[in-house]
């Protein structure tokens, strides 16, 4: 049977346990959303009240948090451990977290969120059956929150896909004849280069690529691009093959979905530019099979998808049901004209209640633009 969270006494002890497991979720945050296909996670070994060891886990086939805190904490006998996700009891790449903490003498361990995986889960358990207190839930939303993307991916097995756009105060991406740079203000497009940092992959149409010939690559302040591993795979749809070779966005680390529409003579030079060209099947409208990418990206360990555009693109995943969170950078800009491109294109709901919601708003000032951002309530 599980043991109750504590709650918040007289004594402070409750303030204690959150104070610790705080900690732990500061810690795991030094890996900066990059642990990918593995969570974020951190650990704070405590005796006594006070902090004996600390450890966060950077990546996969890195230790694991719990084993460099037990390592920081030297002896660790007696002590209670703070871990963000239940520590794992099956050999990966590394030994199992729950052997660790047993071998060290730990008598007490909280954790803040169950491990969904089907492998690694079943921790708790393992720890009690050694003997150890074992409390679970303390800072579950914060630390579900942490890892959303992982959390995402590990239950609905397909990646976590997030819907951004640039927009003007009348909803558009770019005037009729495509021009759209730029529509938001300098710091605030520095915002979106530096927030693909945190995805796993980026995703555009080919019109936009035809349009804007972008790079999407995640870039500092400075517009440098970060280092290789911390860059997301750079994803086109193009049905026909028809964008092209040459555009900068093509490369290693890009992906082209392709039908089998395209035509040998297009293929080969995609070929030689080191882009990963893969043929999907075709929808209704004969374009890439939203689905069955998500499927392949999902394959390849990619748990969030950022859809930059265009209005199409977005459009399609919108009426597919399968955009999940909303970035919308707004501009005190009206660009005007009934023909102008809306954010977002597709079919959308004939009736008012089936237009899509968001919850979870979170709103924030970029000069004179805005950042809202919301998860898409189902
Ligand atoms: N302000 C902003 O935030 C942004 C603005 N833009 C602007 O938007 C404009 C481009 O948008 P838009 O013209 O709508 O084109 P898109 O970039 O959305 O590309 C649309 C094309 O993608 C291909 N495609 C393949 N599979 C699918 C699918 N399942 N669903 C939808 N499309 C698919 C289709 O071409 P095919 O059939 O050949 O495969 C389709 O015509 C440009 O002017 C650009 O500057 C773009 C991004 C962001
Ligand atoms: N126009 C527009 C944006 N456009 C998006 O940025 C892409 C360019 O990316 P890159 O070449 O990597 O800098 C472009 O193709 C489109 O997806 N973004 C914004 O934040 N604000 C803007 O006003």
């Amino acid at each position: 049977m599980k043991t109750p969270i504590i709650a918040r006494n007289m004594s402070g002890e409750g303030d204690q346990h959150l104070h610790f497991m705080r900690r732990a979720l500061a810690l795991a945050q030094t890996g900066e959303g990059r642990t990918s296909p593995n969570p974020m996670v951190g650990c704070v070994i405590v005796r006594d009240g006070s902090i004996i060891g600390e450890g966060a886990h950077l990546g996969a086939g890195l230790a694991h948090a719990e084993v460099i805190a037990l390592k920081d904490a030297g002896d660790a006998k007696g002590a209670t451990a703070y871990v963000t996700l239940e520590p794992c009891c099956h050999h990966g790449r590394t030994g199992p977290c729950t052997e660790a903490l047993i071998n060290a003498g730990v008598t007490t361990v909280y954790f803040a969120v169950a491990d969904p995986h089907p492998l690694a889960s079943g921790g708790g358990e393992r720890l009690r059956s050694a003997g150890i207190e074992v409390h679970s839930g303390l800072c579950e939303a914060e630390a579900r929150e942490q890892n959303r993307f992982w959390f995402f991916a590990e239950e609905n097995k397909r990646p976590m896909v997030v819907a951004k756009m640039a927009m003007s105060l009348d909803g558009r991406i770019a005037t009729e004849n495509g021009d759209s740079q730029w529509i938001t203000n300098e710091e605030a497009r520095r915002s979106g280069r530096a927030l693909r940092k945190s995805v796993d992959a980026v995703l555009v149409g080919a019109d936009t690529i035809i349009y804007d010939n972008p790079r999407l690559t995640a870039r500092d302040e400075n517009d440098t691009d970060f280092d290789p591993a911390y860059q997301p795979l750079r994803v086109v749809i193009d049905s026909t093959g028809r964008t092209d070779p040459q555009s900068k966005v093509y490369g290693d680390g890009a992906l082209l979905a392709v039908t089998d529409m395209i035509s040998p003579m297009t293929k080969t030079p995609f070929e030689t530019t080191g882009t990963d060209v893969v043929i999907f099947p075709r929808d209704v409208h004969a374009q890439i099979d939203l689905e069955a990418l998500l499927a392949e990206l999902y394959s390849r360990n990619v748990q969030s998808l950022l859809v930059e555009g265009g209005s199409t693109v977005l459009g399609s995943f919108f009426d597919q049901t399968l955009v999940d969170e909303v970035w919308a950078f707004l501009a005190p800009t009206m660009i005007l004209g009934g023909k102008a491109k809306p954010a977002i294109g597709g079919q959308g709901p004939s009736a008012l209640a089936d237009a899509t919601r968001l919850a979870n708003i979170t709103v924030e000032n970029i000069g004179d633009d805005l950042l809202v951002r919301g998860r898409v309530s189902r």
